[in-house]
């Protein structure tokens, strides 16, 4: 299958500072893919490489097979929902739409008007006057309605509320559904996403320590919970990543796929185990007090 991103050898430095180093993944089309890690990995450094609003230091980007920079064709199939996204000053809601429709040759009209609706987006509004959870509304409806065949999405969700953001991902899903697309999410709310994502890419210093199905990095740990010594005998002589007491109870989260034997064990022990949550385990590979060159176990 060709790939909708490939990435080969990839570097970026700004000055003394390696943004990226030698990054290498590719994206297949029809998955949403989290692009997950702490506040300065190097994530929108990626990002802006991919869409070409900065040049790399050394290495390929391929996007739908050619290179991004100055390529018309290429960059006309990216939709790409930043935070910090700067509109003209005269500007209403339904100027950026109007613009948003021109750009992009999957936009659909009808979905972004019942977008707004949901978002409780003023079309008429000048832009600069809405709120700030409004314009980050404004962003995502511009991501979900252009139908982008790669859609990107930077913490698309600055000052949303619960609700909304909810909204959004229900959204996405839906639409997704009927028109598959590439996506890729980068946040930090890793547990509110962790339903969507079909595949996790995690950047860490500038390295991809983890480039794997949403799935199968569920399989890596488990959560064991019950009574708070059953839960310590138990997790004697197994890695811990995490433990959450709550009342006189325990939850943990242990590294390992959890064998049949410590399955029967947690049972006998009347203990309850759950997949892990991809949060916790994402935190666990990418804390700084952990030794290097541990982030692919
Ligand atoms: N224009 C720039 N000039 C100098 N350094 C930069 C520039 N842009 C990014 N950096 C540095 O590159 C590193 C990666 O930054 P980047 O913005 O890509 O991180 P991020 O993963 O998006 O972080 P966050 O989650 O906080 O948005 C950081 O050390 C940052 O300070």
């Amino acid at each position: 299958m060709s790939a909708i991103v490939e990435v080969r050898r990839l570097n970026k430095s700004f000055g003394s500072v390696a943004a990226l180093s030698d990054v290498n993944f590719r994206l297949e089309p029809g998955k949403i893919y989290g692009l997950l890690g702490r506040n300065g990995a190097g994530k929108t450094t990626l990002m802006h490489l991919l869409t070409a609003q900065n040049f790399a230091t050394s290495g390929e980007i391929r996007v739908f097979g050619e290179e991004p920079y100055e390529n018309e064709k290429v960059l006309s199939r990216i939709c790409f929902i930043k935070e910090s996204q700067k509109y003209p000053d005269t500007f209403r809601v339904k100027d950026v739409f109007q613009a948003a429709s021109e750009i992009f040759a999957n936009w659909d009209w009808e979905f972004a008007y019942s977008l707004a609706e949901d978002f409780r987006l003023p079309l008429n509004r000048l832009v600069k006057k809405l709120s700030r959870g409004m314009l980050s509304s404004v962003g995502i409806v511009v991501g979900l309605a252009s139908r982008a065949p790669l859609t990107i999405f930077d913490e698309p969700y600055l000052g949303l509320d619960a609700v909304a953001r909810s909204l959004f991902y229900d959204r996405l899903i839906e639409d997704y559904g009927e028109n598959p697309r590439t996506v890729i999410l980068s946040t930090h709310l890793i547990d509110e996403v962790s339903k969507l994502l079909e595949h996790v890419l995690v950047i860490d210093g500038g390295k991809l320590i983890l480039d794997e199905e949403t799935d199968e990095l569920r399989g890596r740990a488990y959560s064991v919970a019950g009574p708070a010594d059953k839960v310590e005998a138990f997790a004697k002589g197994k890695r811990v990543i995490h433990r959450e007491p709550f009342g006189g109870l325990t939850s943990a989260s242990i590294l390992g796929s959890g064998t049949g034997t410590d399955r029967e064990e947690a049972a006998r022990s009347g203990l309850e185990i759950a997949p892990v949550s991809l949060q916790q385990l994402i935190v666990h590979l990418t804390r700084t007090d952990r030794p290097s060159g541990q982030g692919r176990e």
